[in-house]
Protein backbone atom coordinates (compact mmCIF):
# COMPACT_ATOMS: atom_id res chain seq x y z
CA UNK A 1 0.00 0.00 0.00
CA UNK A 2 1.20 3.16 -0.67
CA UNK A 3 0.17 7.33 -1.09
CA UNK A 4 1.86 9.74 -2.21
CA UNK A 5 3.18 13.39 -0.30
CA UNK A 6 3.41 16.01 -3.07
CA UNK A 7 5.95 18.85 -3.11
CA UNK A 8 8.13 21.56 -5.28
CA UNK A 9 9.66 20.03 -7.93
CA UNK A 10 9.30 16.48 -7.08
CA UNK A 11 7.09 14.25 -5.92
CA UNK A 12 7.99 11.81 -2.46
CA UNK A 13 6.02 8.94 -1.85
CA UNK A 14 4.87 8.21 2.02
CA UNK A 15 5.29 4.50 2.38
CA UNK A 16 3.44 2.10 4.42
CA UNK A 17 5.26 -1.15 5.25
CA UNK A 18 5.09 -3.51 2.03
CA UNK A 19 7.28 -5.61 0.19
CA UNK A 20 7.93 -3.10 -2.39
CA UNK A 21 8.36 0.19 -0.29
CA UNK A 22 12.21 0.37 -0.97
CA UNK A 23 11.70 -0.34 -4.36
CA UNK A 24 9.26 2.43 -4.62
CA UNK A 25 11.22 4.91 -2.83
CA UNK A 26 14.07 4.50 -4.74
CA UNK A 27 11.94 4.77 -7.68
CA UNK A 28 10.73 7.86 -6.84
CA UNK A 29 13.88 9.34 -5.78
CA UNK A 30 15.31 8.66 -9.35
CA UNK A 31 12.69 9.70 -11.47
CA UNK A 32 11.07 12.90 -9.85
CA UNK A 33 7.73 11.42 -11.13
CA UNK A 34 4.89 13.44 -12.04
CA UNK A 35 4.43 16.64 -12.38
CA UNK A 36 7.19 19.39 -11.75
CA UNK A 37 5.57 21.81 -9.36
CA UNK A 38 3.47 22.29 -6.52
CA UNK A 39 0.35 20.51 -6.42
CA UNK A 40 -2.66 20.87 -4.67
CA UNK A 41 -4.07 18.51 -2.47
CA UNK A 42 -7.27 17.07 -3.98
CA UNK A 43 -10.63 15.54 -3.11
CA UNK A 44 -10.87 11.95 -3.56
CA UNK A 45 -12.48 10.30 -7.06
CA UNK A 46 -15.72 9.19 -6.68
CA UNK A 47 -17.14 6.37 -9.20
CA UNK A 48 -19.35 7.59 -11.77
CA UNK A 49 -19.47 11.29 -11.13
CA UNK A 50 -18.38 14.60 -12.31
CA UNK A 51 -15.55 15.69 -12.13
CA UNK A 52 -14.78 16.26 -8.59
CA UNK A 53 -11.83 19.26 -8.47
CA UNK A 54 -13.67 21.42 -10.97
CA UNK A 55 -16.25 24.10 -10.77
CA UNK A 56 -16.92 23.41 -14.33
CA UNK A 57 -18.35 20.34 -16.26
CA UNK A 58 -15.36 20.73 -19.33
CA UNK A 59 -14.08 17.33 -17.95
CA UNK A 60 -16.04 14.53 -17.07
CA UNK A 61 -14.62 11.34 -15.12
CA UNK A 62 -15.68 8.31 -14.00
CA UNK A 63 -13.83 5.75 -12.35
CA UNK A 64 -14.71 1.64 -11.43
CA UNK A 65 -13.68 1.53 -7.95
CA UNK A 66 -13.04 -2.54 -8.68
CA UNK A 67 -10.68 -2.29 -11.25
CA UNK A 68 -9.44 1.20 -11.06
CA UNK A 69 -9.99 2.06 -14.34
CA UNK A 70 -10.74 5.83 -14.65
CA UNK A 71 -12.36 7.30 -17.64
CA UNK A 72 -11.87 11.18 -18.36
CA UNK A 73 -14.26 12.58 -21.20
CA UNK A 74 -13.14 15.79 -22.56
CA UNK A 75 -16.35 18.11 -22.84
CA UNK A 76 -15.95 21.27 -24.14
CA UNK A 77 -18.54 21.40 -27.23
CA UNK A 78 -18.13 21.80 -29.99
CA UNK A 79 -14.86 20.74 -30.78
CA UNK A 80 -13.05 20.13 -27.09
CA UNK A 81 -10.56 23.02 -28.38
CA UNK A 82 -8.46 23.54 -25.49
CA UNK A 83 -8.75 26.78 -24.17
CA UNK A 84 -7.21 27.95 -20.63
CA UNK A 85 -9.77 26.60 -18.38
CA UNK A 86 -10.11 23.23 -20.36
CA UNK A 87 -6.38 22.90 -19.72
CA UNK A 88 -6.29 23.81 -15.65
CA UNK A 89 -9.07 20.80 -15.49
CA UNK A 90 -7.63 18.10 -17.25
CA UNK A 91 -3.92 18.70 -15.25
CA UNK A 92 -6.17 18.85 -12.18
CA UNK A 93 -7.94 15.75 -13.14
CA UNK A 94 -5.12 13.95 -14.11
CA UNK A 95 -2.84 14.91 -10.80
CA UNK A 96 -6.01 14.06 -8.97
CA UNK A 97 -6.01 10.57 -10.32
CA UNK A 98 -2.25 9.99 -9.85
CA UNK A 99 -3.08 10.38 -6.31
CA UNK A 100 -5.79 8.54 -6.25
CA UNK A 101 -4.05 4.94 -4.85
CA UNK A 102 -6.68 2.95 -6.35
CA UNK A 103 -6.63 4.55 -9.66
CA UNK A 104 -4.32 1.89 -11.51
CA UNK A 105 -5.23 3.26 -15.14
CA UNK A 106 -6.89 5.98 -17.22
CA UNK A 107 -8.67 6.17 -20.36
CA UNK A 108 -8.75 9.53 -22.33
CA UNK A 109 -11.90 10.15 -24.62
CA UNK A 110 -14.39 12.70 -25.85
CA UNK A 111 -18.17 13.10 -24.70
CA UNK A 112 -18.37 14.20 -27.96
CA UNK A 113 -17.69 11.31 -30.48
CA UNK A 114 -16.50 12.27 -34.14
CA UNK A 115 -14.27 14.61 -32.23
CA UNK A 116 -11.84 13.57 -30.17
CA UNK A 117 -10.01 16.60 -29.52
CA UNK A 118 -9.65 20.00 -32.12
CA UNK A 119 -6.24 20.76 -30.20
CA UNK A 120 -5.52 24.09 -28.99
CA UNK A 121 -8.09 26.71 -28.76
CA UNK A 122 -6.50 29.35 -31.78
CA UNK A 123 -8.90 32.03 -30.28
CA UNK A 124 -6.76 32.02 -26.79
CA UNK A 125 -3.71 33.00 -29.24
CA UNK A 126 -5.20 35.27 -31.52
CA UNK A 127 -4.37 39.01 -30.23
CA UNK A 128 -3.69 38.57 -27.12
CA UNK A 129 -0.94 40.06 -25.37
CA UNK A 130 2.46 38.22 -24.71
CA UNK A 131 1.97 37.66 -20.78
CA UNK A 132 -1.67 36.20 -21.50
CA UNK A 133 -0.12 33.66 -24.18
CA UNK A 134 3.12 32.94 -22.27
CA UNK A 135 0.31 31.68 -19.27
CA UNK A 136 -1.55 29.97 -21.56
CA UNK A 137 1.63 27.91 -23.05
CA UNK A 138 2.47 27.15 -19.32
CA UNK A 139 -0.53 25.30 -18.57
CA UNK A 140 -0.29 23.55 -21.63
CA UNK A 141 3.60 22.49 -20.52
CA UNK A 142 1.82 21.83 -16.80
CA UNK A 143 -0.93 19.49 -18.39
CA UNK A 144 1.48 18.14 -20.78
CA UNK A 145 3.94 16.69 -17.60
CA UNK A 146 1.15 15.53 -16.02
CA UNK A 147 -0.27 13.18 -18.12
CA UNK A 148 2.95 11.93 -19.94
CA UNK A 149 4.49 11.12 -16.82
CA UNK A 150 1.40 9.80 -15.54
CA UNK A 151 2.30 6.34 -13.24
CA UNK A 152 -0.67 5.32 -14.46
CA UNK A 153 -1.63 3.00 -17.61
CA UNK A 154 -3.04 6.04 -20.22
CA UNK A 155 -5.04 5.05 -23.19
CA UNK A 156 -6.10 7.72 -25.68
CA UNK A 157 -9.46 6.18 -26.71
CA UNK A 158 -9.97 9.00 -30.08
CA UNK A 159 -13.27 8.94 -30.86
CA UNK A 160 -13.10 11.50 -34.07
CA UNK A 161 -10.56 14.39 -35.19
CA UNK A 162 -7.29 14.65 -33.54
CA UNK A 163 -5.84 17.49 -34.83
CA UNK A 164 -2.42 19.34 -33.26
CA UNK A 165 -3.25 19.52 -29.46
CA UNK A 166 -5.43 16.53 -29.72
CA UNK A 167 -2.57 14.52 -31.46
CA UNK A 168 -0.03 15.84 -28.66
CA UNK A 169 -2.68 13.98 -25.90
CA UNK A 170 -2.78 11.14 -27.83
CA UNK A 171 1.14 10.95 -28.03
CA UNK A 172 1.27 11.69 -24.45
CA UNK A 173 -0.59 8.37 -23.62
CA UNK A 174 0.91 4.63 -23.88
CA UNK A 175 -1.09 3.38 -26.44
CA UNK A 176 -3.51 4.66 -28.85
CA UNK A 177 -7.06 3.28 -30.28
CA UNK A 178 -8.75 5.51 -32.96
CA UNK A 179 -12.35 5.30 -34.59
CA UNK A 180 -12.25 3.97 -37.85
CA UNK A 181 -13.71 5.76 -40.65
CA UNK A 182 -13.28 9.37 -41.92
CA UNK A 183 -11.57 10.55 -39.12
CA UNK A 184 -7.93 12.76 -39.10
CA UNK A 185 -5.01 12.95 -36.43
CA UNK A 186 -2.04 14.78 -37.28
CA UNK A 187 0.46 17.47 -35.96
CA UNK A 188 -0.49 20.39 -38.60
CA UNK A 189 0.77 22.96 -36.69
CA UNK A 190 2.96 24.23 -39.56
CA UNK A 191 -0.49 24.76 -41.52
CA UNK A 192 -0.92 27.64 -38.97
CA UNK A 193 2.47 28.95 -39.14
CA UNK A 194 3.09 27.47 -36.34
CA UNK A 195 6.14 25.20 -35.01
CA UNK A 196 5.86 22.47 -32.54
CA UNK A 197 8.05 23.04 -29.81
CA UNK A 198 10.65 20.09 -29.07
CA UNK A 199 8.71 18.22 -26.61
CA UNK A 200 5.83 17.65 -28.77
CA UNK A 201 8.59 16.92 -31.81
CA UNK A 202 10.70 13.98 -30.19
CA UNK A 203 7.11 12.22 -28.77
CA UNK A 204 6.17 12.37 -32.64
CA UNK A 205 10.30 10.75 -33.75
CA UNK A 206 9.87 8.33 -30.39
CA UNK A 207 6.49 7.18 -31.33
CA UNK A 208 6.48 7.21 -35.67
CA UNK A 209 10.30 7.54 -35.84
CA UNK A 210 12.47 10.13 -37.74
CA UNK A 211 12.20 9.81 -41.09
CA UNK A 212 8.19 9.63 -41.04
CA UNK A 213 8.10 12.37 -37.79
CA UNK A 214 10.19 15.00 -39.89
CA UNK A 215 7.97 14.70 -43.02
CA UNK A 216 4.54 14.85 -41.27
CA UNK A 217 6.20 17.78 -39.03
CA UNK A 218 7.66 19.74 -41.80
CA UNK A 219 4.08 19.63 -43.84
CA UNK A 220 1.76 19.51 -41.01
CA UNK A 221 -0.19 16.24 -42.13
CA UNK A 222 -3.02 14.63 -41.28
CA UNK A 223 -3.60 11.28 -41.60
CA UNK A 224 -7.01 8.76 -41.65
CA UNK A 225 -7.21 6.64 -39.06
CA UNK A 226 -6.08 3.98 -41.43
CA UNK A 227 -2.88 6.00 -42.61
CA UNK A 228 -2.07 6.54 -38.93
CA UNK A 229 -2.72 3.05 -38.11
CA UNK A 230 -0.37 2.19 -40.86
CA UNK A 231 2.67 4.66 -39.54
CA UNK A 232 2.29 3.42 -36.05
CA UNK A 233 0.72 6.86 -34.89
CA UNK A 234 -2.29 4.99 -33.21
CA UNK A 235 -2.12 1.23 -32.28
CA UNK A 236 -5.44 0.23 -33.19
CA UNK A 237 -8.31 0.82 -34.91
CA UNK A 238 -11.69 0.47 -33.87
CA UNK A 239 -15.51 1.25 -35.23
CA UNK A 240 -16.48 4.37 -33.54
CA UNK A 241 -19.20 3.22 -30.89
CA UNK A 242 -16.84 0.16 -30.29
CA UNK A 243 -13.45 2.49 -29.31
CA UNK A 244 -14.18 2.77 -25.56
CA UNK A 245 -14.97 -0.95 -25.65
CA UNK A 246 -11.73 -1.62 -26.83
CA UNK A 247 -9.50 0.40 -25.10
CA UNK A 248 -11.18 -0.78 -21.54
CA UNK A 249 -10.36 -4.37 -22.94
CA UNK A 250 -6.95 -2.96 -23.77
CA UNK A 251 -6.70 -1.66 -20.36
CA UNK A 252 -7.66 -4.96 -18.67
CA UNK A 253 -4.57 -6.45 -20.18
CA UNK A 254 -1.91 -3.69 -19.27
CA UNK A 255 -3.41 -4.07 -16.04
CA UNK A 256 -2.20 -7.85 -15.92
CA UNK A 257 1.61 -6.09 -15.87
CA UNK A 258 2.74 -5.81 -12.28
CA UNK A 259 1.90 -1.75 -11.97
CA UNK A 260 5.63 -1.15 -10.29
CA UNK A 261 7.57 -2.73 -13.53
CA UNK A 262 5.87 -1.58 -15.85
CA UNK A 263 5.70 1.86 -14.31
CA UNK A 264 9.14 2.25 -13.91
CA UNK A 265 10.27 0.96 -17.30
CA UNK A 266 7.72 3.64 -18.82
CA UNK A 267 9.68 6.35 -16.67
CA UNK A 268 12.99 5.15 -17.67
CA UNK A 269 11.90 5.90 -21.29
CA UNK A 270 10.31 9.26 -20.74
CA UNK A 271 13.02 10.62 -17.85
CA UNK A 272 14.98 11.99 -20.15
CA UNK A 273 12.01 14.39 -22.31
CA UNK A 274 9.96 15.28 -18.89
CA UNK A 275 13.42 16.35 -17.29
CA UNK A 276 14.44 18.85 -20.13
CA UNK A 277 10.71 20.66 -20.51
CA UNK A 278 10.97 20.88 -16.80
CA UNK A 279 14.76 22.45 -17.23
CA UNK A 280 14.18 24.29 -20.17
CA UNK A 281 10.44 25.66 -19.36
CA UNK A 282 10.56 29.24 -19.43
CA UNK A 283 12.92 29.03 -22.28
CA UNK A 284 9.85 27.37 -24.35
CA UNK A 285 7.75 29.42 -22.89
CA UNK A 286 9.54 32.87 -24.27
CA UNK A 287 9.54 31.56 -27.87
CA UNK A 288 5.97 30.37 -28.01
CA UNK A 289 5.26 33.94 -26.88
CA UNK A 290 7.85 35.55 -28.90
CA UNK A 291 6.95 33.13 -32.18
CA UNK A 292 2.90 33.47 -31.57
CA UNK A 293 2.84 37.18 -31.00
CA UNK A 294 4.53 37.64 -34.05
CA UNK A 295 2.63 39.93 -36.78
CA UNK A 296 3.24 37.89 -39.74
CA UNK A 297 1.55 34.68 -37.41
CA UNK A 298 -1.44 36.47 -36.06
CA UNK A 299 -2.15 37.15 -39.73
CA UNK A 300 -1.70 33.37 -40.62
CA UNK A 301 -3.72 32.27 -37.34
CA UNK A 302 -6.37 35.27 -38.55
CA UNK A 303 -6.71 33.44 -42.27
CA UNK A 304 -6.87 29.85 -40.21
CA UNK A 305 -9.92 31.15 -38.54
CA UNK A 306 -11.63 32.60 -41.18
CA UNK A 307 -10.55 29.74 -43.61
CA UNK A 308 -12.67 27.46 -40.82
CA UNK A 309 -15.84 29.58 -39.88
CA UNK A 310 -16.58 29.34 -44.07
CA UNK A 311 -16.04 25.81 -43.87
C1 LIG B 1 5.87 28.33 -31.25
C2 LIG B 1 4.49 27.90 -31.57
C3 LIG B 1 4.22 26.53 -31.09
C4 LIG B 1 2.82 26.09 -31.40
C5 LIG B 1 2.62 24.65 -31.16
C6 LIG B 1 1.26 24.38 -30.79
C7 LIG B 1 0.87 22.97 -30.59
C8 LIG B 1 -0.56 22.81 -30.82
C9 LIG B 1 -1.20 23.65 -31.68
C10 LIG B 1 -2.66 23.57 -31.94
O1 LIG B 1 -3.37 22.72 -31.44
S1 LIG B 1 -3.32 24.74 -32.98
C11 LIG B 1 -4.99 24.21 -33.30
C12 LIG B 1 -5.01 23.39 -34.50
N1 LIG B 1 -6.31 22.81 -34.70
C13 LIG B 1 -6.82 22.64 -35.90
O2 LIG B 1 -6.22 22.95 -36.90
C14 LIG B 1 -8.20 22.02 -35.96
C15 LIG B 1 -9.19 22.97 -36.50
N2 LIG B 1 -10.53 22.40 -36.49
C16 LIG B 1 -10.95 21.50 -37.39
O3 LIG B 1 -10.25 21.07 -38.28
C17 LIG B 1 -12.39 21.06 -37.27
O4 LIG B 1 -13.06 21.97 -36.44
C18 LIG B 1 -12.57 19.62 -36.71
C19 LIG B 1 -11.79 19.42 -35.42
C20 LIG B 1 -12.11 18.61 -37.76
C21 LIG B 1 -14.08 19.39 -36.41
O5 LIG B 1 -14.84 19.67 -37.55
P1 LIG B 1 -16.40 19.95 -37.39
O6 LIG B 1 -16.96 20.06 -38.77
O7 LIG B 1 -17.03 18.96 -36.48
O8 LIG B 1 -16.51 21.34 -36.62
P2 LIG B 1 -16.29 22.80 -37.23
O9 LIG B 1 -17.56 23.27 -37.86
O10 LIG B 1 -15.07 22.87 -38.04
O11 LIG B 1 -16.00 23.63 -35.89
C22 LIG B 1 -17.05 24.02 -35.01
C23 LIG B 1 -16.70 25.37 -34.43
O12 LIG B 1 -15.51 25.25 -33.68
C24 LIG B 1 -14.52 26.18 -34.16
N3 LIG B 1 -13.19 25.56 -33.99
C25 LIG B 1 -12.76 24.43 -34.53
N4 LIG B 1 -11.52 24.15 -34.13
C26 LIG B 1 -11.13 25.15 -33.33
C27 LIG B 1 -9.93 25.44 -32.60
N5 LIG B 1 -8.87 24.63 -32.61
N6 LIG B 1 -9.91 26.55 -31.87
C28 LIG B 1 -10.97 27.38 -31.82
N7 LIG B 1 -12.13 27.18 -32.50
C29 LIG B 1 -12.21 26.07 -33.24
C30 LIG B 1 -14.92 26.39 -35.62
O13 LIG B 1 -14.38 27.58 -36.08
C31 LIG B 1 -16.41 26.39 -35.52
O14 LIG B 1 -16.80 27.66 -35.01
P3 LIG B 1 -18.17 28.34 -35.47
O15 LIG B 1 -18.07 28.53 -36.95
O16 LIG B 1 -19.24 27.37 -35.06
O17 LIG B 1 -18.21 29.63 -34.73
Amino acid sequence: MYSFILGNESIKMALSVSAGGRVWRKFFKTFNFGPNSALKRFPTCTANGRLYSSSSDNVLVSKDEKSGIATVRMNNPPVNSLNSAMLVSLRSCFEELENDKSCRALILTSQKPKVFCAGLDILEIYRKSPDYVAQFWEKLQDMWLSLYGSRLVTMAAINGHSPAGGCLLSLACDYRIMAEGKFTIGLNETQLDLVAPFWLRQTMVDVIGYRQAEMALMIGALYTSNKALQLGLVDKLAPIEDVQTVAEEEVKNWLKIPDQARAITKMASRKPLLDELRKRKQEDIQTFRDETTRESVQISIQQYLEKLKAK
